[in-house]
């Protein structure tokens, strides 16, 4: 790819939308009239949200009670109703919720407490001490250009060397997790809700960037989404990736690995479903740790900001919820022929295939600058300016050929082949199994339009020109 040079004296708003540096001169001429009129606009994205009603954004904050309660359902579905949450229901019904908590709810034990503190601790301490390259992540609104250790990998696969080795040893039963589950459930809800707590109370009095914090009026929105964006203990300490990146992601492949013990101790088998299943999370798991400095670039780490939604989600969420189907399989096993496993277990890695091979395209043009082949060809992107609120004007690549030129969320469609693959490998109709693709779908697709609504606020008419050039928000000729 060739370089293309903008230089400021001559053109100082001028995007390129383009390929090649005869197509760029065409449509910078028009592209820096465009650009006029977004810079002298006020930097709103990453800011309040002063457009929204109060009733708005209450209704916005009532993941902080729904999501705790579909937890806990999904928990006591699975320790007393053969994993049927109509099953629960009915008993709710008929019996009241108290008798039904009472009976199989989860319990706080000190063995659980000290795990997960222990649990905490440990990932905190490998994720600050292990070594690793450094990134840099996004520019935030105000200005910041944040770096990041890369270790994660290394502290995957020392948790998972250590707890097979303690294991082998006979010093942990390799069951220990499904077996104690009531205890650490409750356990790393308290964990959740108290770090997000401390996030919202940190955003307050001892803010790490405090001209990068988001107040939407509202108090319990503001601790659902949280008001720090990139909160820090320290200079090094960021508490977003050490909390998406580390104790919730390698917990949820230990759930499953502890699960199919759980299995084989009850049953004196194994179960090519379960199998399959942790095969496909781990694939996913580790891919995360493997392209580690890309999930920097992602809306969780560059736009998301801390509290509840990411805390408790990555605390409790992503370990009970996400391990939904093996925990399933754990207790009650299916049975599948060869050939529905094999197709399903197929469709899940295409899923993967079409998911790494979108977020690589994106990475590599990005960290290159733009000069990467994207399907052997030169990337085409526009190159869009932006403001952030100290003033300073900067610019992003926004890619608009390969897979990001077929549609603006192709690596949504992947991840959702790979969702479905996970479900469907269980080989039952119980909803609560279902539940994953389910919140996957609903949630990517909310993500589409909060993306759409940011770009718009940071890119102005450069994002409107990418919309013209790639029309399709996630599939092609649907949506
Ligand atoms: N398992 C799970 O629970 C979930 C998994 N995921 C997966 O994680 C991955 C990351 O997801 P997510 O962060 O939502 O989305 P993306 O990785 O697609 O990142 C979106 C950001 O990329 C930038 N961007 C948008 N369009 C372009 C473009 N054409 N060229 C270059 N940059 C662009 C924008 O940021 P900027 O401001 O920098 O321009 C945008 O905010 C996905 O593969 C998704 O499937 C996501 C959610 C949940
Ligand atoms: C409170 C709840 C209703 C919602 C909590 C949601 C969060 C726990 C999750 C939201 C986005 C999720 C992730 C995004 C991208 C990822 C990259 C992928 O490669 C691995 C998984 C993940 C880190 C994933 C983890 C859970 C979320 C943060």
């Amino acid at each position: 790819m060739r370089r293309l040079h903008v230089t400021p004296s001559v053109e100082p708003f001028s995007i390129a939308a383009t390929v090649s540096l005869k197509n760029y001169r065409r449509t910078s001429r028009k592209n820096s009239r465009l650009a006029h009129s977004t810079s002298s606009k006020r930097v709103t994205w990453g800011r309040t949200c002063d457009h929204q009603s109060w009733l708005r954004t209450l209704f916005w904050s009532t993941p902080v009670v729904i999501a705790p309660m579909l937890a806990l359902s999904c928990f006591l579905a699975l320790a007393g109703y053969d994993g049927s949450l109509f099953k629960l229901f009915a008993a709710v019904l008929k019996d009241g919720l108290l008798p039904v908590l009472h009976t199989h709810g989860p319990r706080i034990t000190l063995r659980a407490m000290a795990a997960i503190i222990f649990w905490l601790a440990f990932q905190a301490v490998l994720y600050h001490y292990l070594p690793g390259p450094s990134n840099t992540g996004q520019r935030t609104p105000a200005g910041h250009l944040l770096t990041y250790r890369m270790n994660g990998l290394l502290a995957w696969v020392i948790t998972h060397v250590a707890f097979i080795a303690l294991c082998y040893l006979d010093l942990l039963d390799p069951a220990f997790i499904p077996r104690n589950w009531e205890g650490l459930f409750a356990a790393m809800n308290l964990a959740g809700f108290g770090l997000s707590l401390i996030a919202y109370l940190k955003a307050y009095l001892m803010p790490t960037h405090p001209e990068d914090r988001k107040f939407s009026g509202c108090a319990l929105y503001d601790f659902y989404m949280g008001i720090e964006l990139n909160p820090r203990i320290g200079d090094n300490f960021d508490l977003k990736l050490y909390t998406n990146g580390r104790p919730g992601l390698i917990a949820w492949t230990l759930v499953d690995l502890s699960n199919i013990a759980y299995h084989y101790q009850i049953h004196r088998h194994t179960s090519p479903s379960l199998i399959l299943v942790t095969i496909l999370h781990g694939i996913y798991v580790l891919d995360f740790f493997i392209n580690e400095a890309w999930y920097l670039r992602t809306i969780d780490i560059a736009h998301d900001h801390y509290g509840f939604y990411l805390a408790w989600g990555c605390l409790t969420w992503v370990p009970s919820m996400y391990t939904l189907q093996t925990q399933f399989l754990g207790l009650y096993p299916t049975s599948a022929s060869p050939v529905f496993l094999i197709l399903i277990f197929s469709i899940g890695i295409a899923g993967y295939a079409l998911f790494r091979s979108v977020n690589d395209q994106k990475d590599r043009v990005r960290r290159s600058d733009g000069k990467a082949l994207v399907w052997g060809k030169p990337a085409e992107f526009i190159v869009a300016k932006y403001k952030t609120s100290d003033g300073a004007e900067h610019q992003s690549l926004l890619l608009c050929s390969g897979w990001w030129g077929w549609s603006r969320h192709a690596n949504y469609v992947g991840d959702l082949l790979l969702s479905f693959s996970m479900c469907a490998l269980v080989h039952t109709t119980s909803l609560l199994v279902w539940f994953y693709i389910i919140f996957m779908a609903v949630l990517l697709v909310h993500r589409c339009l909060r993306d759409e609504e940011r770009g718009q606020a940071k890119y102005g008419v450069f994002w409107e020109e990418y919309c013209r050039r790639v029309p399709w928000r996630l599939m092609p000729g649907i949506w």
